[in-house]
This record gives structure tokens, sequence and C-alpha cells, in this order.
């Protein structure tokens, strides 16, 4: 279910440009994210996904245009801070996983409990018993409940991913921001982590996936926009951008693109001589 006509969007970018190393790895894009629409950001290496996920979090800055109008809105606003946003989309990316490794002995619980204060880990001791309560339903909607007593550091890769899911859920976002979700997953792993989100999406959180694997593409995204060196090729219903042409086009080669739960991408025969 999408926003009222009056709801602002979740993300709006108008023209953006991100610059690094003074060559733009984001060029004057737009894009419009409306409420409750699952979309996914695709493209190759280096189209600029974690450009896109760096503005959101306010690690990377727009290019200021010369009118003053505000190239990022997030829900309307464009003066936002980075607790707000964390509050209102749940992030889940690899770095904040190679963030979460770096401090040893660090609880699974205290990894989504450290979410109530935008920060690693929660700044007290004494953790409020509605918070805990909070944090062990989160884990349990990710599938991760099990995981509850366990070090961080000590977890497999898909064991980590649930439990970034689930601190990602803890503040009942608006959206779930997801940077490639199953890289680093063995095909079950994956398959099993796309179902918990697919789950959510049935449950009323919004998805918005970035990614470069096409099998990401749970059936529930509806709405793809395709990127290539920054820029935008395509955005629109599935339908219309996921087609050979168009992602051959993103990806630079000839593609052949199949839907299915688990939709696939491979280079089409003609690319293999
Ligand atoms: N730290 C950096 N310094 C300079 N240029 C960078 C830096 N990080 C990325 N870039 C450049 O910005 C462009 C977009 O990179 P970005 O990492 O956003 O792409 P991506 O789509 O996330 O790629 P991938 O799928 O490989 O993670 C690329 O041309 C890349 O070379």
């Amino acid at each position: 279910m999408t926003g009222t006509p009056l709801s602002p969007p979740l993300i709006e970018l108008d023209a953006a440009t991100v610059l690094r190393d003074g060559r733009p790895a984001l060029d004057r894009v737009s894009l419009r994210l409306p409420q409750g629409r699952h979309t996914a950001i695709l493209g190759p290496n280096g189209c600029g996904k974690s450009t896109f996920i760096q503005l959101l979090t306010r690690q990377l800055y727009p290019a200021a245009h010369a009118d003053g109008r505000p190239p990022v809105r997030i829900l309307g606003g464009h003066l936002w801070d980075v607790r707000a946003i964390r509050s209102r989309l749940g992030i889940v990316t690899g770095a904040l996983h190679e963030d979460l490794l770096t401090l040893p002995g660090l609880g699974v619980r205290d990894v989504v409990l450290g979410a109530f204060d935008a920060r690693l880990a929660p700044q007290e001791d004494e953790v409020d018993p509605a918070r805990l309560d909070a944090a062990q339903v989160a884990l349990a909607r990710a599938g991760a409940a099990h995981l509850a007593g366990r070090e961080y550091a000590g977890l497999s890769t898909g064991e980590a991913r649930r439990v970034l899911l689930a601190r990602a859920l803890v503040h009942a976002p608006m959206a779930l921001l997801l940077d490639e979700p199953g890289a680093g997953l063995d095909v079950v792993a994956r398959g099993r982590l796309l179902r918990t989100l697919r789950r959510l999406a049935a449950e009323g959180v919004t998805l918005l996936l970035v990614t470069h694997h096409a099998e990401e593409l749970v059936p529930e995204i509806g709405h793809v926009v395709l990127l290539r060196d920054g820029r935008v090729v395509a955005d629109g219903p599935r339908p219309q951008v996921l087609t050979d042409a168009l992602l051959s086009q993103a990806y630079g080669a000839p593609l052949r693109y199949a839907e299915g739960e688990f939709p696939t991408l491979a280079l089409a025969e003609a690319a293999d001589a």
C-alpha cells in the first residue's frame, strides 16, 4: 500500500550529483520513492548504489544547486539528521557489519539495542525492559531469536545478516533500506533470508532494495530503478524495466533475464564467445 497522494515521498532526489575524487558517482539523479512502495535500485558494480546509500546516511553530501533548492529530501524535509533517518529507515549494510566487528565481545542483543541510541552498542548498562522486549520481538521477526545470547563477532555471515535485520526492525521503521542483503550468503541461506524479507513485506514493511543481484528482486518488488554510471537508465514498474534490452544496456553486455521467486540474470549466449 502506498502513501496517500498528500504524503511526502519517502525519498526524493532532484538532479542530485555526488562527486567522488572530482568525478560524479551520481550524476543529476532524479528519483521519487513514495512511502509504502517496494522498490529496487538495481545496477552493475560502480553504478553508484553505495554512493546513493551514503548520501541518505549523510556520509556523503550532494553538490548544491545554484538556486538553493535541496537536491535530497527525506519525507519532504531536507534538514534531517542521521538519528532521525535511522529511526525512520531501517538500514542494513555491509559497512555496519564491519563497524560492529570492531567491538570485541559485543553481544547480539546489544547490537539490536544499540539502534535505540543510534550507536553501535547501547549507552546504558541498565536497559529499559520495554527496549529489551522490543529487541526480542525484532530478533524473532528476523528469524534470529535463538541468537540473542551469542557474541556478534562469532556469528556466521547468514546469522549476522539476520541480526542486522533485527536491529533495523527494532524501531518499526517506515521502510527497510537493504544493501545487497544476500551478499556472501550461500544459496540456501540467501533463499531463506529473501523469504524472511517476503514475509516482512507481507506484514507491511516497505522494502527498498539496493543491489546488483537480480535474484534478490523478490516478487513483492513492483518498481525498479536501473542505474548505470551514476545515471538513471530506467525508472518504472517492474515488467517495463526488467527487460533484456534495458538490463543489457545498464550492465553493458547482452543479458537474459528470467522472472521467478528468485529471478535470474545471466549473460546471453552470444556474449560467451
Ligand atoms: N572512496 C572513493 N573514492 C573515489 N571514488 C569512489 C570511491 N568510492 C566509489 N567511487 C567511485 O564512485 C563510483 C560509484 O561507486 P559506488 O561504490 O557508489 O558504486 P556501487 O554501485 O555501489 O558499486 P558496487 O556494486 O561495486 O559496490 C564508481 O565510479 C567508483 O569508482
